[in-house]
């Protein structure tokens, strides 16, 4: 029990925003007007700020905005770190991890930048989880039946949904099971961290349920 309550004291959030939003017309997502005013990330960096348990937020910029990025987060008084973004989103991830690897840190969680809407709840029942479990996702239920197409679109699998889910982030990890995955596969593609635990170690996450309105910007219409 002591080594667990130890073990969740020194953390790290990392803020992935260092995509080019090509979905989005090339418009910085996490710069835009969100409908209730500010930004993704200035919204999400005063989140974490109010909240007890992120006491290092590191984020990861695109070098062309990278200005406006240090102003929409400057509100967070905790420890702030900054890494340039890679060329795709694992490599970013990597050089975030490497260089926090200096802090030794016990876990960290991995967050979209496009993601405004998570909750203090979300990040508290992660942090939970991480007494029990080295890797875990929040997972929303599928609503829409499962079809599997072929190359020209045609269904051949009726698939059953219960057996699916779509992943969130943050994903969460006990610090050194997700850097040394990520160091082991650097010149991978993956989408998401818990993938790459798994390529690794052969061992899956944990799910957790997300929240319905922890959605991810992706197009214009997302931000209505
Ligand atoms: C990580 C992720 O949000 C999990 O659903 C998703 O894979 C990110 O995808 P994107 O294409 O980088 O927005």
């Amino acid at each position: 029990m002591c080594s667990t309550t130890k073990m969740m004291s020194n953390g790290v959030f990392i803020l992935l925003a260092g995509g080019s939003s090509s979905r989005m017309g090339g418009d910085k997502k996490e710069l835009l007007p969100l409908p209730e005013g500010d930004n993704a990330l200035s919204r999400l960096s005063q989140m974490l700020e109010q909240g007890k348990l992120i006491k290092h937020l590191h984020v990861v910029y695109a070098p062309m905005h990278e200005e406006a990025i240090r102003q929409a987060v400057a509100l967070f008084t905790g420890r702030i770190t900054f890494s340039p973004a890679g060329t795709t989103r694992q490599a970013s991830v990597w050089q975030a991890l490497e260089q926090l690897s200096a802090y030794a840190p016990q876990w960290v969680m991995i967050h979209d930048g496009a993601r405004p809407w998570l909750t203090h709840q979300l990040i508290e029942r992660l942090h939970e989880g991480l007494a029990q479990h080295e890797a875990l996702l929040p997972i929303i239920p599928l609503t829409d039946s499962l079809k599997r197409l072929d190359a020209e679109g045609v269904v051949v699998e009726e698939c059953d949904r219960r057996s699916y889910g779509l992943a969130q982030t943050p994903q969460a990890f006990h610090f050194d099971a997700i850097y040394q995955a990520h160091k082991a596969l650097q010149r991978g593609n993956f989408s998401d961290d818990t993938s790459i635990y798994h390529a690794h170690h052969g061992r899956h996450a944990q799910s957790i349920l997300g929240e319905i309105g922890n959605k991810k910007l992706t197009y214009r219409e997302d931000l209505a």
